[in-house]
């Protein structure tokens, strides 16, 4: 692994067991699942009512410990450490999720002649997932793939971080970056998306014209004052971290002793019972806190591909790659009305996904990207 510098980040493996509930998350905490659409982009949430806030913590609870490793490590493999259990259970899983590196002209079979357009996701799929989120850095190898795939194929990255941070880690300029969960997106300048309001006409740091699609704006203060809340009432438990995502925050309990998850959960609650137009998401060992609007990973797509001119258009082909739970509104967007394809990066199996495809790890994302590349030039021969 190419990481940078001066900095020993260990790989790390997320084993998410099977359990009765969507993706290890019991139902009522998935994004958006019991929350209305409304017409325009805020939602209401009912849960968030007094009298249920302890059953919440426990459900929280559950969630947070679906994501932690309940079997035995056993055995090496891909720099991973997984259980025999979880080999066979992964290849049982990989029946209905095969590899898109093996399916590989499956797919480009259907992408012939049609116009391919990327997205992806950063944290477990361009880098791998480290225990200190401010080194996970994607490697020089990776870095490459992704430069030379964005000159083929229009490119876009898709995260949860602030937009600020994944261009430090990223560093290309040939790409669209869409930050804190598709709320705050830099893409090209389209008349269709001056239909959104809230889309402003910027410069990139290249003094490029783009447009800047903020839908969650008028979050900002009040996600500031989350943030300045939640580091204050976490501050005494060893080994958490709240980072500030501009339109979301993100409280990870990766490195704190499984005793005082309670604890964590507490805290999150406390503080967003104050703030009913802020909900609670689930992540990879993080609590993730963000406003309560109809707007997510899989708008972020669509808002691209319209601003791209690639909507409604027959010979569009959108992939998107990802290994998250909020990664599955994209695949969900590409699978209705059979759009694109979803890819979803797991080395364990996991429960349904909207994706029609898996790839292990970052490595295999990069082998994906590099064989997209090669498959490019072959057929402009
Ligand atoms: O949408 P993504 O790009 O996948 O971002 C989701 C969250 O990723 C980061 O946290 C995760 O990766 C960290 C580094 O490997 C890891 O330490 C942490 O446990 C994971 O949850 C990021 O720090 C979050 O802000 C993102 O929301």
């Amino acid at each position: 692994m190419d990481l940078k510098p001066n900095h020993t980040a260990s790989v790390i493996a997320d084993p998410v067991p099977l359990s009765k509930s969507r993706l290890g998350v019991p139902s009522s905490l998935l994004p958006y699942s019991s929350a209305a659409f409304s017409r325009n982009l805020f939602l209401t949430v009912p849960w968030k009512t007094g009298i249920l806030d302890d059953v919440r913590t426990s459900s929280w609870l559950d969630a947070m410990k679906s994501s932690s490793p309940s079997y035995k490590k056993t055995r090496c493999f891909n720099n991973e450490l997984i259980s025999a259990d979880t080999d066979v259970a992964y290849h049982t899983w990989m029946v209905k999720y095969p590899s898109a590196l093996t399916s590989f002209e499956q797919i480009t079979s259907f992408g012939k002649g049609k116009r391919i357009a990327l997205f992806l996701d950063y944290d477990g799929t361009l880098s791998p997932i480290v225990d200190n989120p401010d080194c996970a850095f994607m490697s020089n190898d990776m870095r490459a793939a992704v430069a030379k795939v964005a000159k083929h194929f229009p490119t876009a990255i898709i995260t949860g971080r602030s937009r600020d941070k994944v261009y430090e880690f990223v560093g290309l300029t040939d790409l669209y970056y869409a930050g804190s969960h598709g709320m705050d997106i830099m893409g090209p300048v389209r008349q269709s998306s001056n239909d959104h309001s809230n889309c402003i006409t910027s410069t990139d740091k290249q003094r490029k014209e783009v447009n800047l699609f903020q839908p969650a704006s008028e979050f900002l203060p009040m996600i500031d004052e989350v943030f300045n809340s939640l580091v204050n009432s976490t501050k005494e438990i060893k080994g958490t971290k709240v980072e500030n995502n501009k339109f979301c925050v993100s409280v990870h309990y990766r490195n704190v002793d499984e005793k005082d998850w309670t604890t964590v959960a507490k805290c999150v609650r406390d503080v967003i019972r104050n703030y009913p137009r802020l909900q609670l998401t689930h992540g990879r060992k993080v609590l993730e806190v963000r406003p309560v609007i109809n707007w997510d990973k899989g708008r972020a797509v669509t808002f691209l591909l319209e601003s791209l001119g690639l909507s409604n258009c027959d010979d569009v082909l959108p992939i998107y790659v990802g290994d998250d739970r909020t990664d599955e509104d994209a695949f969900k967007v590409l699978r209705e009305g059979n759009r694109g394809y979803g890819i979803l990066v797991s080395s364990v199996p996991k429960e349904e996904s909207n994706a029609d495809f898996s790839l292990r790890d970052p490595q295999e994302v990069m082998e994906f990207l590099k064989s997209l590349v090669i498959w490019k030039k072959k057929s402009a021969l």
